[in-house]
């Protein structure tokens, strides 16, 4: 019996109900699914209090990986994008399952249509920082502005505020898609303008580091493209994470043997302001890499210093910058609870 590890809430369950699937299909074994509750799932606090408190580590991560260590579940299955890119100890990252949909969708309320017809002075909901920058950016440039509006909750609350007080939310599309709600998506929002989050739409499969079970997991789950595309948009996050505090977007794609990386870090957030308030605008700064799929995480590293030197070759200007190790790690701060 393979003892799968989850976070109890739809999504989470739905996610790793595939992998216990597919690991059933691949090895024969039975699996089960045991849910371990964490502190992002059942402590009040707000999540910014919790994160710090995690001191960077995920706050949805690590009662699941506490688990895998203490032999409660024989592996924990993740969103990747909510996974810290510091390696932890004792713990693999067995396979990376080829990802849903990377994209960020927009659904908007009954009787508006997408992107292009959201009013000036529109109100939409998130929680990311990425994507509060990213949409400013995009309806800026045809001289709308949208008010964001912070939202937290699982995907179900936050899809009832479009039928009450929000024109629209952006959510990954992956989530909506995997919980069967993909078709209220009102627009599939163009990667290269919101550029998702690194990992966004892609799954994260550990074990504990030294059981055989790992390679077994690799081989029935492993998908080797994903892996690259992963594999760079994280490095990429992971050099950002050390110098700056903006929010990032990182998407790569496979063509063949080679990828293409983009990356794009918007004006510097201050993790302790709210993500709604206005704040001062800068240009959001874009590169492209390509590289190989065996140098995934090279071309990764290269993206991230040529954005890490835009972000901070702006002496002078109003624009800040941090080098204080926050406790960001990814996109934990608009996680699912
Ligand atoms: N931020 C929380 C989170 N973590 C993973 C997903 C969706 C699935 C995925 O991106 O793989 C979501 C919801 C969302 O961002 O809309």
């Amino acid at each position: 019996m393979i003892r799968v590890g989850t976070r109890a809430s739809a999504l989470a369950r739905t996610q790793s109900g595939l992998v216990a699937a597919a690991l059933t299909a691949a090895t024969g074994e039975a699996t089960e699914l045991v849910e371990i509750s964490t502190a992002g799932d059942t402590d009040p606090a707000p999540l910014r209090e919790l994160a710090r408190r995690a001191s960077g580590v995920g706050v949805f991560v690590s009662a699941l990986r506490e688990a895998l260590l203490d032999g409660r579940v024989d592996v924990a299955v993740h969103s990747l994008k909510d996974l810290p890119t510091a390696p932890a100890p004792g713990i693999v990252l067995a396979a990376v399952p080829e990802r849903e949909d990377p994209r960020d969708v927009l659904v908007t309320r009954p009787g508006l249509g997408g992107l292009a017809d959201l009013p000036d002075g529109a109100r939409v909901g998130t929680g990311s920082p990425r994507r509060a920058a990213l949409l400013r950016e995009v309806c800026r440039r045809d001289g709308r502005h949208v008010e964001v509006v912070d939202v937290r909750g699982n995907v179900d609350t936050r899809l009832a505020r479009v039928h009450a007080d929000l024109d629209a939310v952006i959510l990954a599309h992956a989530g909506l898609r995997r919980l069967g709600r993909g078709d209220e998506v009102s627009e599939v929002l163009d990667p290269a303008v919101v550029v998702p989050a690194p990992g966004q739409g892609a799954l994260a499969v550990e074990t504990r580091a030294d059981d055989p079970l790992a390679d077994r997991v690799r081989a029935a789950l492993d998908h080797p493209p994903t892996r690259a595309a992963v594999t760079a948009e994280r490095r990429l996050l992971a050099v950002l994470d050390t110098g700056c505090s903006a929010p990032v977007g990182a998407w790569a794609r496979v063509e063949g043997d080679r990828l293409v990386l983009l990356g794009a870090a918007a004006p510097d957030a201050d993790a302790d302001a709210d993500v709604a308030a206005d704040a001062d605008a800068g240009d959001v700064v874009r590169v492209e890499e390509h590289g190989g799929t065996h140098e995934a995480e090279a071309t990764g590293e290269r993206a991230g210093r040529r954005l890490l030197a835009a972000r901070t070759g702006t002496a002078g200007t109003t624009r800040r910058t941090s080098t204080r190790p926050g406790p960001r790690t990814t996109e934990h701060e608009e996680s699912l609870r």
